[in-house]
């Protein structure tokens, strides 16, 4: 609906003349208080009209129209000052209460599932981050059991000490720096004197707690950067990286008297001790073979002493 600045109808659409139920003919001209009830002309003339002339709009009004034949029709009025063909007029915008309630109640129920969807979204994310710390605790257990199984995989279960396995990729490691670096390296093979002995009379706990001290006072006795291990029964090797033969035979030797000194279950204990250092194109099983055989003769002549194989290559 639209009127001119005197608020005389000037056009009206077929819809709102069946609202009103009443004749284009009959409105156009009329002043629109003629389609209001009394009290919604105080209202438009007292409010509504000198917003309109003071801002040329005005918005979300409520009114009454009068319904010919029927009970008043509240409606929501938006009106705006607009020109056309160079006139000025006021373009009235009508919207039916009960159409606005029912919009106004979609968009209530609207804005209450954006809400639930934000609400579930926020639980989900708190989900997915306490899941994601779990998967990161879970990562980092799985991390430490793997450390630990590996660790385990190296580690000798009696003594603590590295295994044999530990030992043979230790030697690679060692003869490949060997190789590229001319450090001559040592190995000491040594096996403890008659352990059949301490078993039978003492029994087999005895000579485990045996080979348990041995690793102790050995380890104590030797350099942070040898590498003792387990790599049989009673037998055990020491790798002592940058050594030269006649050092890694006093090392043995002080092993040898450390062991001969130390107090066990059973009493005394000695051991036999073999050395050999690393030459050039040496396999693992080359210099093992050179201290074993070298530990043999220690055992050949008597036990409890150190045979070095002599060499000429790291001296
Ligand atoms: N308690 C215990 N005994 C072991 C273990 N591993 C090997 N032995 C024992 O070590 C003994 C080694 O005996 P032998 O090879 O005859 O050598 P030995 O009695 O030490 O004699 P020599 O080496 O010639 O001085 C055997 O009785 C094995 O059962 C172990 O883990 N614990």
């Amino acid at each position: 609906m639209a009127t001119n600045l005197e608020n005389k109808i000037t056009a009206i659409n077929a819809t709102l003349c069946q609202w009103l139920a009443v004749d284009e003919d009959q409105i156009l001209g009329q002043h629109i208080k003629a389609l209001l009830t009394k009290p919604s002309q105080i209202l438009f003339l007292g409010n509504i009209l000198p917003t309109l002339q003071q801002n040329q709009k005005t918005e979300e009004n409520y009114l009454q129209f009068k319904v010919q034949g029927a009970q008043p029709q509240p409606f929501m009025v938006n009106v705006k000052q607009i020109e056309h063909d160079g006139r000025m007029y006021f373009s009235y915008a009508l919207m039916k209460m009960d159409r606005r309630y029912l919009i106004e109640e979609q968009l209530i129920k609207e804005r209450k599932r954006a809400e639930e969807i934000s609400r579930e979204k926020e639980r989900l994310n708190c989900e997915l981050q306490s899941a994601q710390q779990q998967l990161i605790v879970k990562q980092d257990e799985l991390l430490r059991l793997n450390k630990t199984l590996q660790l385990l995989t190296v580690t000798d279960s009696l003594t603590g000490l590295p295994n044999r396995r530990a030992y043979d990729q230790e030697i690679e490691r060692k003869l490949a720096y060997f190789k590229r670096h001319q450090r001559c390296f040592c190995l000491i093979i040594f096996d403890i004197d008659r352990f059949k002995h301490v078993n039978d009379t003492f029994g087999h706990d005895s000579g485990d707690s045996v080979l348990k001290q041995i690793a102790k006072v050995l380890q104590v006795t030797i350099r942070e950067i040898d590498v003792l291990a387990r790599i049989g029964g009673e037998e055990f090797a020491i790798i002592l990286p940058n050594t030269g033969l006649q050092t890694a035979a006093e090392v043995a030797e002080r092993c040898r008297s450390s062991i001969h000194h130390a107090t066990f279950v059973c009493g005394q204990v000695t051991a036999s001790f073999g050395v050999a250092d690393s030459h050039k194109n040496d396999s693992k099983e080359d210099i093992y073979r050179r201290a074993d055989e070298s530990l043999y003769q220690a055992k050949q002549q008597g036990r409890n002493q150190v045979v070095m194989t002599s060499t000429v290559e790291c001296q």
